[in-house]
């Protein structure tokens, strides 16, 4: 029997749209691959920050911009991510390098590097990938199967994200977000947009497991097209 051909699926959005959480639990039902490029903006941030590089200089940013070596995991039910054989699943989720991953991911130099690796993660995903992120659908692959851009409004947003951090404060959450989505769609290359062809679900009243229905619903009506 033919194996059926890979099929690359795209999600974009803002942070607390859900990009995350869909991603893994489609790809896990899908039996596809799953990347969080998010990951890998937050570990060569995390690099910077660690190796005392001044992120307010995006020379200094671009200079040392292909040191670290980066790996993901693609596994839905366990994703990781190392910078030089480190395991940084934990300190790449800080708030200091939250606060400071915009300035390294607005750097072209980064971001060039970056997309060649999310290009060649998936170019290697034997059934097919679900990549999450800001750009994915507009620039990483634009030739995308299925290309997804979530939103949420910024209440239902910080209010997710406060659960997950303990003691967090749902206004200042619900500022930084606000300040971080204006950086990446103000920065000139790549900036976080929908795909023009991408479609768009609002999960403001949704739950996870209707999100979730429903972009495996469009990846099956692809796969099936395909
Ligand atoms: N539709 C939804 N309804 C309620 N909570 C959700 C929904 N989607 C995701 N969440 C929760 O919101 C938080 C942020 O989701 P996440 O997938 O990390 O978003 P993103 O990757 O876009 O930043 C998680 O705690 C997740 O469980
Ligand atoms: N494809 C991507 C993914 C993330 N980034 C940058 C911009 C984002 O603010 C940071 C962190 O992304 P991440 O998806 O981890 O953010 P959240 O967890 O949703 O808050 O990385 C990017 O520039 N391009």
């Amino acid at each position: 029997m033919e194996s059926a051909p890979a099929v690359i699926v795209a999600i974009d959005g803002p942070s607390g749209t859900g990009k995350s959480s869909t991603s893994k639990a489609v790809a896990a039902r899908l039996g596809l691959s799953y990347l969080d490029t998010g990951a890998q903006y937050r570990a060569i941030t995390w690099w910077m920050v660690t190796n005392g590089v001044d992120v307010t200089d995006p020379s200094e940013i671009a200079a040392v911009a292909g040191k670290p070596d980066i790996v993901s995991g693609t596994d839905p039910a366990g994703p990781t991510i190392t910078v030089d054989g480190v395991d940084v699943a934990g300190p790449i989720r800080t708030q200091e390098v939250t606060a400071k991953v915009s300035a390294v991911s607005a750097v072209p130099e980064v971001r060039a590097r970056i997309t060649e690796l999310q290009r060649s993660i998936a170019a290697d995903a034997r059934t097919g990938i679900v990549v999450e992120g800001r750009d994915i659908g507009t620039t990483v692959l634009p030739d995308a199967d299925l290309k997804i851009f979530l939103t949420a409004s910024p209440e239902a947003r910080a209010a997710r994200r406060s659960g997950e951090l303990k003691n967090a404060d749902v206004d200042a959450t619900r500022e930084a977000l606000i300040k971080r989505d204006a950086a990446d769609s103000s920065r000139k290359t790549s900036p976080l947009a929908k795909a023009d062809d991408a479609v768009e679900v609002d999960t403001t009243d949704l739950t996870l497991a209707q999100v979730v229905e429903c972009v495996v619903g469009l990846v099956e009506e692809k796969r099936a097209a395909k």
